[in-house]
């Protein structure tokens, strides 16, 4: 069912929001103020709202821009009976109000979520970010958006070509670049290697300059598949395959067969070099290491001799800085859930006597650990699923003074935001980041601290 209709403001999720006899539409691939026709999705007259997709835009709002990528371009797709790919749902409109948009999302989130006052921690605007890594002389790229990941994930079509997903659908769409992949992984051109026998291709190119590595998730239905060849495989510094054990292939408990090269990057953080092993957790644009250890560092403020955490670590970017920082007299707890990039955190730090690397969920292993003691500071960084109450409660119980929170989803930094406050804890100051440009992501750094008296 097409519907005509005029956008309104933006939601969360990159959808802007829009009313037909009564109902809510949440319309994807638009611009507030546009009027436009909207393809919905499903339309039954039980659902509260429905959801739609701009397939004509009838008055165009003066940001609208050619999109940056035309196989993800709604409106290219439609004229071509296509669906189009997800990963750049913001790719139409101009990157100074994708950045506004974000900002309206964020302040609407803490605002409502968590009660709490942009303006009064010190918000103005979505701040953009070089794409260029830690060392000072790489000259950064213009900032248009694009060539910013570090890391990509590919589907693999039946007969073995590289493709990516229409958003929210099963489909399978071939594709031959990827505008918004940093140029080490465009460059491989893996869409000229049948990788038949795989379901998922994930590519990791790190800030050293090393050449990318490729990890393979052969399909559940597959378990024969022929080792891929060609140009691609021979340039990836490392080839590996995920081999399921236990749980489902990518979630960080199958074993790795090294196929080609070795079966891990080492990337930059500060003067460190650190090992990421496999599908191991690193933040996906360029310039994300450097930005947010500074801002975490600002907000955390760790001195020689204090007992800090880092908790959801990874394979210890914020891990390193504060090991520096507070010296071989004080203490760092890292905890890091996912065995591969928690064994990458421990062979990281083996040499640093002041850093305790521990595997396991933040939720359980913060109290264990600490059994009661304070912390200085603390430093988290969860998935998008935000930290949640019981590991607030945990984080609270150690009467940290400083808690510097990363976080890339508005709604559970909020959300989380407002469990510190039931434990005395107050947003002082936040940051937000576009680190994700041409998508409706953003990337947030806040400083909770202690209410005095
Ligand atoms: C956003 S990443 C941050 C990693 C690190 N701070 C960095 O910047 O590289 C979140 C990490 O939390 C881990 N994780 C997810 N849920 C967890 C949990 N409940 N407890 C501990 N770690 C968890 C993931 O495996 C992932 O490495």
């Amino acid at each position: 069912m097409d519907l005509e209709l005029t956008l309104e403001r933006v939601a969360h999720g990159g959808h802007c929001v829009a009313r037909h006899e009564g109902r809510v539409v949440f319309v994807r691939h638009g611009i507030p103020g546009e009027r436009v026709i909207a393809r919905v999705d499903a339309g039954e007259d039980t659902k509260r709202f429905w959801k739609a997709s701009v397939v004509k835009v009838l008055e165009a709002s003066p940001d609208r821009v050619k999109h940056i990528w035309n196989m993800a371009d709604a409106l290219a797709a439609e004229e071509h009976g296509a669906h189009p790919v997800g990963g750049a749902e913001f790719g139409h409109i101009s990157l100074a109000r994708q950045r506004s948009l974000k900002a309206e999302v964020f302040r609407e989130q803490l605002t409502r979520l968590a009660q709490t006052d942009p303006d009064s921690v010190g918000f103005h605007e979505v701040e953009s970010v070089p794409v260029a890594g830690w060392d000072e002389s790489e000259s950064a790229r213009e900032d248009d958006g694009l060539a910013w990941r570090s890391r990509a994930s590919f589907s693999v079509t039946k007969d073995g070509r590289l493709a990516m997903h229409p958003f929210h659908s099963n489909e399978l769409v071939p594709i031959a670049e990827m505008p918004l992949a940093a140029e080490a992984i465009n460059n491989l051109k893996l869409w000229e290697t049948d990788f038949r026998g795989f379901e998922r291709i994930e590519v990791a190119a790190p800030s050293t300059g090393q050449a990318p590595l490729l990890v393979l998730i052969p399909r559940a239905d597959n378990r024969t598949f022929r080792p891929p060849h060609g140009e691609a495989i021979e340039n990836a510094s490392g080839v590996v395959v995920v081999e399921q054990t236990r749980g489902s292939a990518g979630d960080g408990r199958g074993s790795l067969r090294t196929l080609a090269g070795k079966p891990y990057v080492m990337e930059q953080a500060g003067r460190r070099a650190l090992r990421v092993t496999g599908e191991g957790f690193w933040q996906i644009h360029r310039g994300a290491p450097r930005v947010l250890t500074e801002a975490m560092l600002d907000y955390a403020r760790p001195e020689a001799g204090e007992t800090v955490a880092d908790l959801y670590a990874g394979a210890g970017l914020f891990t390193a800085a504060l090991a520096d920082a507070v010296g071989s007299r004080g203490a760092v707890l890292s905890i890091e859930g996912a065995p591969g990039t928690s064994a990458d955190a421990a062979y990281n730090f083996e040499a640093d006597s002041q850093v305790y690397v521990t595997r396991g969920r933040v939720e359980r292993t913060l109290a264990y650990e600490t059994r009661g003691d304070s912390l200085d500071a603390i430093v988290l960084d969860p998935p998008r699923v935000g930290a949640g109450k019981q590991s607030v409660q945990a984080m609270a119980q150690t009467n940290a003074q400083r808690i510097a929170y990363v976080s890339c989803d508005p709604a559970s930094f909020a959300r989380d935001v407002g469990y510190f406050k039931n434990h005395g804890y107050e947003l002082r100051n936040a940051r937000v980041f576009d680190l994700y440009p041409h998508t409706h992501h953003m990337e947030i750094v806040g400083l909770l601290a202690k209410n005095e008296g």
